[in-house]
């Protein structure tokens, strides 16, 4: 029996982990924050003191670090046994993810550890190739958007009430540089998978993205 998967593809702040969290809630399936794991990386790297740009070290760090997830309540992630949680939210591990996430090799070590996530009764993928390359299988498909502003002011509202120094330019300038270079790289850039239902959430409410997804799979 095929276990079900629902991907929640889309750029930065369109609302993906919230959505894809409460829809995870409500099926009692399992979730998969896979921004969660090339954030992880990132950090890896920065603490061994790796150049983000030296692929083959970066590479080797994939190969080796250990990751727990407790997705419970608010995820938890432990690298190597040390909780790293607080350091994945900012924009800097967001950039740095998104750096070392353009290398093939990387994505290719990652690629198992992502599809282990598939369990029954159900999971709930959220990222930016979760439909196009690592469920490519999934029942149901979502690409999840908004406008770039809009993205960036979720983004500074979140970091703001998390107690993060933030910018809205700065915010709005590096979203839309991330969502270049998520888009435009050779290996599993960001792209609306075939049979997606696409949503633009720029003037919906979150409840309004959940009933989407859920009537989709209903
Ligand atoms: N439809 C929406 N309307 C208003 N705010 C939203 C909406 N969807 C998400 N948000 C808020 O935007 C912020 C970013 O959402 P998040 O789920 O982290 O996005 P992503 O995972 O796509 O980067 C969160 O603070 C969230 O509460
Ligand atoms: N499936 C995925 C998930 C994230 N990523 C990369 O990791 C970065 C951080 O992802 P994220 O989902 O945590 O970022 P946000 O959308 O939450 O800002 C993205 O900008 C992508 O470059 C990816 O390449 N593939």
């Amino acid at each position: 029996m095929q276990i079900p998967v629902i991907t929640i593809d889309g750029p930065s702040g369109a609302g993906k982990g919230t959505v894809s969290r409460a829809v995870a809630n409500i099926l009692h399936w399992h979730y998969l924050d896979s921004g969660s794991i090339y954030r992880s990386l990132a950090i890896a790297a920065l603490d061994a003191g790796i150049p983000l740009e030296n692929r083959a070290e970066v590479c080797r760090i994939a190969e080796e670090m250990q990751l727990e997830f407790d997705c419970s309540a608010e995820l938890q992630v432990k690298l190597n046994g040390i909780n790293i949680t607080p350091k994945l939210a900012g924009e800097t591990t967001g950039n740095a993810a998104s750096i070392i996430a353009a290398f093939p090799e990387v994505r290719q070590v990652l690629l198992q550890k992502q599809k282990d996530f598939q369990q029954l009764p159900g999971l709930v993928a959220d990222g930016r190739d979760m439909g196009s390359v690592v469920f490519p299988d999934a029942e149901f498909k979502v690409y999840l958007t908004a406008g770039s502003r809009e993205r960036a002011l979720r983004r500074y509202k979140q970091l703001i009430e998390k107690g993060i120094d933030a910018n809205l330019d700065q915010i709005t300038r590096e979203i839309e540089e991330r969502d270049l270079r998520d888009s435009a790289r050779a290996t599993a850039p960001l792209t609306v998978p075939a049979g997606a239902l696409y949503i633009d959430s720029s003037s919906l409410s979150i409840q309004e993205v959940i009933d989407r997804v859920i009537n989709l799979v209903r």
